[in-house]
Formats: C-alpha cells, sequence, structure tokens
C-alpha cells in the first residue's frame, strides 16, 4: 500500500483563499483585522515561524504587529508587553511565540493574555471552554490536524485515535476535539509512562504523533490502513527538521500527513482564521 498523502500547502492555500475574500469583507466595512506577536530571544525555529506568520498576514491582508524582547527578559517586562498588546485596539489576536526561554514562566504569560485576544486558543479559560463544549478559539494545530483529516475524507466518527504526545500546544487538546460530539471518536493519549506504545497504536485507525522522537513510530506498529499524522518535531544538528515517523510508514498506512507539508502550514493558516474569526465577531457586534 503507498498511503495517499495528505498535503498541508494545498490545503493551507484553500483556506488563504477563502481568508482573503473575508478580510476583504471586513475591510469594506472599515474593520482591519490585526495579528500580534510577541516573540522572546533568539531561537532561529521560533524567528523562522513568527516570520512566516507576518509573511501570511501579508498573503491575507492583516496587519502584523511583531513585538521582539531579548532572551534574558524579564517576566515582568514581558507581563508588560503582553499588557500592551491586550490594551492595543489595532490587535485583534496575538500570540507568544512557545518556548519561551526556561527562566520565564509560559503559564503565567498565556495566562495574562486577553482570552478574546487568545490568536492561540492556549488560554486556560479558552481550553476550559474546549473541555466544557462552549465555543472558543480553537487551538491552531489541533484544528489544523481535524481539517486535514476531513478534506481527505479520513473517517472520524467511531475511529480509534492514538495521540502520542501531551503537550499543550497538541497532545492534550486534540484528544478533546476528537471526543467531542461532532467527531465521536475514542482517544488513546500516550506518553513517555505508556507501557507498550507499540500495542496501543496498532490498535488505532489515526495515530496523531507528536512527540518529539524521531522516527518513534515505525512500520511495523501501524495497523495497515490506518491514517498516520507526524506533528514531532525535532531538529537535527545542522537545523533539519525531522518527524516522528520513520521511513516506510506511507507503505502500510492508507494516508500519511508529513512532516514538513503536513499539518504546519495549516497551524498557521488557523492562526489567521482565529483572528478573521474575532474581527467578524466584533464587527457583527458593533
Ligand atoms: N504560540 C505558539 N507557539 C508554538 C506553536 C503554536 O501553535 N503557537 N506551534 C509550534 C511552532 N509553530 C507555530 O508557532 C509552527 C510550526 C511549524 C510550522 C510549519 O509550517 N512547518 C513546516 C516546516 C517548517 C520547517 O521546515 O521548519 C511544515 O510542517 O511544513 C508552522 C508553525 C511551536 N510553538
Amino acid at each position: 500500500m503507498t498511503a495517499t498523502r495528505l498535503d498541508g500547502k494545498t490545503t493551507r492555500d484553500e483556506i488563504f483563499d477563502d481568508l482573503t475574500d473575508r478580510v476583504s469583507a471586513l475591510r469594506e466595512r472599515g474593520i482591519v483585522p490585526g495579528l500580534g506577536t510577541v516573540l522572546v530571544g533568539e531561537d532561529p525555529a521560533s524567528a523562522a515561524y513568527v516570520r512566516g506568520k507576518h509573511n501570511d498576514c501579508a498573503k491575507v491582508g492583516i496587519t502584523s504587529i511583531a513585538r521582539e524582547l531579548p532572551g534574558d527578559v524579564s517576566q515582568a517586562e514581558l507581563d508588560a508587553t503582553i499588557d500592551e498588546l491586550n490594551a492595543d485596539p489595532a490587535c485583534t489576536g496575538y500570540i507568544v511565540q512557545l518556548p519561551l526561554p526556561r527562566h520565564l514562566d509560559e503559564n503565567e504569560a498565556l495566562e495574562r493574555i486577553d482570552p478574546d485576544k487568545d490568536a492561540d486558543g492556549l488560554h486556560p479559560l479558552n481550553l476550559g471552554r474546549l473541555v466544557l463544549g462552549k465555543t472558543a478559539p480553537l487551538p491552531c494545530t489541533p484544528r489544523g490536524i481535524l481539517h486535514l483529516l476531513r478534506r481527505y475524507e479520513v473517517p472520524i466518527a467511531g475511529a480509534h485515535v492514538v495521540v502520542v504526545g501531551r503537550g499543550v500546544t497538541v497532545g492534550r487538546p486534540i484528544g478533546l476535539l476528537f471526543t467531542r460530539r461532532t467527531e465521536n471518536s475514542t482517544v488513546t493519549l500516550c506518553h513517555t509512562g505508556t507501557r507498550d506504545l507499540a500495542a496501543e497504536v496498532s490498535r488505532a485507525d489515526i495515530v496523531v504523533a507528536a512527540a518529539g522522537v524521531p522516527g518513534l513510530i515505525t512500520p511495523e506498529m501501524v495497523k495497515p490502513g490506518a491514517a498516520v499524522v507526524d506533528v514531532g518535531v525535532s531538529r537535527t544538528e545542522d537545523g533539519a527538521l525531522r518527524g516522528d515517523i520513520a521511513d516506510g510508514v506511507d507503505e502500510v498506512a492508507g494516508f500519511l500527513s508529513p512532516n514538513p507539508g503536513g499539518v504546519g502550514p495549516l497551524t498557521r493558516a488557523f492562526l489567521l482564521a482565529n483572528v478573521v474569526e474575532r474581527a467578524e465577531r466584533l464587527a457583527d457586534e458593533a
């Protein structure tokens, strides 16, 4: 079997076309959505992701607001930047790029973001709203995963989904999304304490690998025909990206979302979608 490739770039372009039209319609109503980013330090990957977000803004007509802070910034200075974006009417939504340098408290930063401006959907209030099944901005990578699976008509209702990794940006929230009534999947969340990862993965109709361990998921683990989504990120010494999926998985799986080229572009697209959706809500309330 050679897996159908879930193409994140083509799918992102479709989303951008839709967002471009919606941003034009907002501009006609006198509203210009603005995305803010807070980048701390000089991690090359984080800097590249933030640059990419601003390039995307230019493509769809959203204003960019970039804040860059040195790697040794204090928590109080970071808090002040967050407060400034909370108060800025030109900023419809914003993100604090993760990970932060170790001396900073990520949870404190996320909690300080005005939940209404939380473009990442990672504020505790918004994650809580997700748990309660209330409307909230959805975390961008999980939203991208679901969109990509639906786009390629991968069966989700009733599927057994095995998520590998319990991080806050992917593993934990994707479990919440798959178990909503609208998705109706059964989720097993695996992590470093899981006794027999291969046995868990082998039962999955859908595998979401978000562990950050290169080549963790091997062809022998995967049920023939399963959908495999690679969102694991690790870097080689020369900075090259490595996903969690080993070579040969595409010979066993029915669908494969590669990394790069799969969910990553959609993470960026849904960040803009969260901003545009907030701008539309504000326009309707005005
Ligand atoms: N505040 C946040 N921080 C981080 C998030 C996040 O969603 N919010 N996710 C990741 C980084 N990230 C966005 O910020 C991100 C990662 C990857 C991609 C992407 O398009 N990847 C490309 C490959 C790029 C490469 O070669 O390095 C792909 O998959 O094709 C976009 C965004 C952690 N931090």
